[in-house]
């Protein structure tokens, strides 16, 4: 008797997940058994014209279903590549490739919130959700090219067991022996016949290599013109036209969504569906989708980019990341190509001529479809800005600007017109005459934003400000620099320019008439500040906080936020801006005319306001408040 072994923890809990699963759509697994099937079909297949296998005949490859009523078992053969002892181990006994981190820490979550359904739909967990009907599963497999075959079993309880057994040809069989029927769920409704049809012709259609089934079917008897009599006859199930080949206007909407959902582990519908086929001195059929959900590793290293490729209808790779940019790596799909050498490997697809081709006309096609949802379907766009608008914006940032006039027509951001996402093109389109900048803010949320200090001389004068709140926000526009001839403008930052010549002068006078309180405040916020002035941005809030040319707030928060931190301490170059409308300005002026020393407290806590309206922290809450405690005895005793 073999040994038996026990599945690595997480394959353990991931069965123990598809064993009590509650799951409604326990009828994938037959989707998945045949995709596994039709995988190792092409694995054999792509090794043959590569290696001109002369035993191996395109005509022959194929599925096979049976069912055994009596046993209760559905079998699904293939003769595909095959699986040897080791691979039998490493690719059933544990989760090879989903054993990543991210895959557990979601099992667990599922786990305590007794949740099945996402993490069955998100991560396509493939052969073991043969369990999810079946109470034992046997596997016979023999390599091809390789004598031994071998038997892995399990009843899922209590591990499994390899050991040798007989199997002629090459190829895979495995036979679900299926769960006893109960009141909920009836499993021997996969025996029926035409059950098995149904989720073949619903999920496995495009299926290239026939997948074949005895069936009874009821044909005229011999001789006679109105007798019929029962035959077993052996059927293919599937169509075997890839979808992609098939004629645009021949396929319906839940086809494409379908084969997505199948073809990508997704659970979601998509959101754009692109379907092209470009014939010239290179040809290519292109299907590519746009997910209508974030996948959940999307902004993580773990995300991997790419599609599918295929020479003449022959799977060819897995995730060619070459054929997608990064900023639009959010895209899946496949490329067909006729004029793709068979023998393309990873390491040439970067080189390679016509693969660059198809990549630029691919980005090309992503470009006008999305720019067509823009003008088309607001709605849907707008939808498709929250789920991968960050990345658009990390790719202007990225490569040094280089993919930036690809990409500044497809940017959005909110805007304190509307508090809704606009276009730079819109912004520009309602600049108001005589408006040089486009002006942008930055901070957490939009209502925080919309309440700074700084915003309400702009807003004023009738220019409509970009409230940005990613962090790559800020680091986008810069890199941008200018948008159709208009530079971008920080309110937080600089000199605006807004105030008239006459405007101008008030506000010289008044600088100078108090040269000396400002400079002693200035001298009173030591260290803190570079310099305390009179506001030009100020209407009726009192002070703010604004910074020098260069690096910003913004850039500063986000260095240190950084995994290293602010290594080398880079901050934004404080300037406190006094309102000189405000009442505090003439308390200020009061207080200084009587006792020079007193305005240090006032610099203090007005720092520390403007501080904390900017979203920082302060160096010492306590003193801040003692302070303020101060002020307000001292105001109820004046
Ligand atoms: N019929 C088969 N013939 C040969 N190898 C197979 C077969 N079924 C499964 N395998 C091997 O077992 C591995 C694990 O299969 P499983 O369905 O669990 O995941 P996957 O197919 O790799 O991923 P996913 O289902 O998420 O696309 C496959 O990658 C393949 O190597």
């Amino acid at each position: 008797m073999a040994e038996k072994k026990q599945f690595q923890a997480e394959s353990k809990r991931l069965l123990d997940l598809m064993i009590n699963s509650i799951y409604t759509h326990k009828e994938i697994f037959l989707r998945e058994l045949i995709s596994n099937a039709s995988d190792a079909i092409d694995k054999l297949y792509y090794r043959s014209l590569t290696e001109n296998l002369s035993d191996v005949d395109r005509n022959d490859l194929e599925i096979s279903i049976e069912k055994a009523e009596d046993a209760k078992t559905l079998t699904i053969t293939d003769n595909g590549i095959g699986m040897n002892k080791e691979e039998l181990e490493e690719n059933l006994g544990t989760i090879a490739k989903s054993g990543s981190l991210a895959f557990k820490e979601k099992m667990a979550e599922a786990e305590k919130q007794d949740e099945d359904v996402d993490i069955i739909g998100q991560f396509g967990v493939g052969f073991y959700s043969a369990f999810m009907v079946a109470k034992a599963v046997d596997v016979y497999s023999r390599k091809y090219g390789e004598t031994q075959a071998y038997h892995w079993s399990s009843d899922a309880s209590d591990g499994y067991v390899i050991e040798p057994c007989e199997y002629e040809g090459h190829g895979t069989k495995i036979v679900l022996t299926l769960k006893d029927d109960s009141e909920e769920e009836k499993y021997s409704e996969y025996l029926s016949t035409f059950e098995i049809e149904r989720l073949i012709s619903k999920y496995s259609d495009y299926i290239r290599y026939p997948i074949k089934m005895e069936v009874e079917e009821s044909v005229l008897k011999e001789g006679s013109e109105d007798e019929y009599e029962t035959k077993k006859v052996i059927k293919t199930l599937n169509s075997m036209v890839p979808l992609w080949k098939r004629n645009k206007k021949d396929i319906t909407d839940e086809e494409y969504n379908e084969f997505y959902k199948n073809k990508f582990n997704d659970y979601v519908d998509p959101m754009k569906v692109i379907h092209t086929n470009v014939e010239g001195t290179i040809s290519y059929t292109a299907l590519l989708y746009i997910p209508g959900k974030t996948p959940y590793n999307f902004y993580s290293q773990e995300y991997e980019k790419g599609l599918q490729l295929y020479s003449r209808g022959v799977f060819i790779m897995d995730k060619a990341s070459e054929l997608v940019p990064e900023y639009f790596r959010f895209v899946k799909g496949l490329v067909d190509s006729q004029d793709l050498s068979l023998n393309i490997s990873r390491e040439m697809l970067q080189h390679d001529r016509q693969l660059k081709a198809i990549a630029s006309r691919i980005e090309k096609k992503i470009k006008s479809e999305l720019l067509h949802m823009l003008k088309n379907d607001r709605e849907q766009y707008e939808k498709f800005w929250e789920n991968f608008g960050l990345q658009l914006k990390y790719g202007v940032y990225n490569d040094y600007g280089m993919h930036k006039d690809v990409l500044s027509d497809l940017l959005m951001f909110y805007s304190s017109k509307e508090k809704k996402l606009i276009t730079l093109d819109e912004y520009v389109e309602r600049m108001k005459e005589g408006q040089e900048h486009i002006y942008y803010v930055s901070g957490e949320t939009l209502d925080k934003i919309d309440q700074l200090p700084q915003c309400e001389v702009v807003k004023d004068k009738g220019y409509e400000i970009l409230y940005l709140m990613d962090n790559v926000d800020e680091f986008c526009l810069q890199m941008l620099m200018n948008y159709k001839e208009k530079t971008f403008k920080n309110i937080s930052q600089g000199d605006l320019n807004l105030e008239s010549e006459e405007e101008k002068k008030a506000l010289s006078d008044a600088a100078e008439e108090n040269k000396a309180l400002l400079e002693d405040l200035k001298e009173a916020l030591t260290n803190k500040v570079s310099e305390v002035r009179i506001s030009a941005r100020l209407k009726q809030h009192p002070v703010c906080l604004t910074a020098a040319e260069g690096m910003s707030f913004e850039m500063e928060k986000v260095l240190e936020s950084m995994p290293d931190g602010n290594p080398y301490g880079m901050k934004a170059k404080r300037i406190l801006e006094i309102n000189p409308h405000h009442e505090i300005f003439d308390t200020l002026k009061k207080v200084y005319a009587l006792d020079k020393e007193a305005v240090k407290n006032y610099a203090d806590v007005l720092y520390d306001q403007a501080l904390l309206i900017e979203g920082f922290s302060i160096d010492d809450p306590v003193a801040f408040s003692n302070k303020v405690c101060e002020f307000m005895i001292k105001a109820s005793k004046a």
